[in-house]
């Protein structure tokens, strides 16, 4: 069994280098990737925004994921830190301003294929301030609980937006094949993420 073990600190914060090895180090927490393979990385935010019984999500209108309802978040630029991206990425994409997120998970997606992780930073809030409006990037609407969209969602939510919802902090890993099956996946609960 191989195991990603290490990181590289490129000098770039959204651009870590990722090395596999056959060692499981003792305070080592990810979960098995692949074999000896050296990954990239890039820095993603995702923030959900929950009242007492509905959730706001968006409709992505333009690049990756287009066509698929997601929480609001992109890449975070060199300077900025994660919180701040992830705050920039919710205004932009739907109007909203936040005081405090706070952060709930880490998934890292590999695609098959691509040697490229993404390492998906996930925030939850249920206090802000506005009203969603649309932008270039994003349509958001509101959906009560019961009623998330998941078959027009990535396939990956529906697994851990139920922690979420119960504001239950996780670390995750899936990987795909293609953007709709997903080959295997780690998921487990945390204290701290
Ligand atoms: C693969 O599974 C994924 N599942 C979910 N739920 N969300 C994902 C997945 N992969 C990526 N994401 C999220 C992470 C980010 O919030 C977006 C992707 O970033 P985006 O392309 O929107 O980046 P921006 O900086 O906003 O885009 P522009 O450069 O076009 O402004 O998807
Ligand atoms: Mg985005
Ligand atoms: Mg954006």
């Amino acid at each position: 069994m191989w195991y990603l073990h290490g990181v590289v600190d490129s000098g770039c914060p959204s651009s870590m280098m990722y090395i596999c090895h056959d060692v499981l180090p003792e305070d080592f927490s990810f979960q098995p990737y692949n074999r000896g393979i050296m990954f990239t990385s890039k820095l993603l935010t995702l923030v959900f925004v929950v009242q007492p019984s509905k959730i706001l999500l968006g409709m992505k209108k333009r690049g990756f994921g287009m066509g698929r309802w997601n929480g609001f978040g992109g890449k975070v630029q060199p300077g900025e830190t994660i919180e701040e991206a992830a705050k920039r990425e919710l205004w932009e994409e739907s109007c909203l301003t936040v005081n405090t997120l706070e952060k709930i998970g880490q998934i890292k997606f590999e695609f098959v294929g691509s040697t490229e992780l993404f390492d998906v930073h996930v925030f939850h809030t249920d206090h802000f301030i506005g009203e969603p409006a649309e932008s270039e990037e994003m349509r958001p609407q509101w959906f009560e609980l019961e009623k998330i969209p998941f078959d027009g969602m990535w396939p990956d939510d529906i697994y851990w937006l139920p922690l979420l919802l119960k504001k239950k902090k996780f670390l995750g890993y899936f990987k795909f094949e293609g953007y709709d099956k997903i080959l295997e996946y780690t998921l487990e609960e945390v204290e701290h993420v």
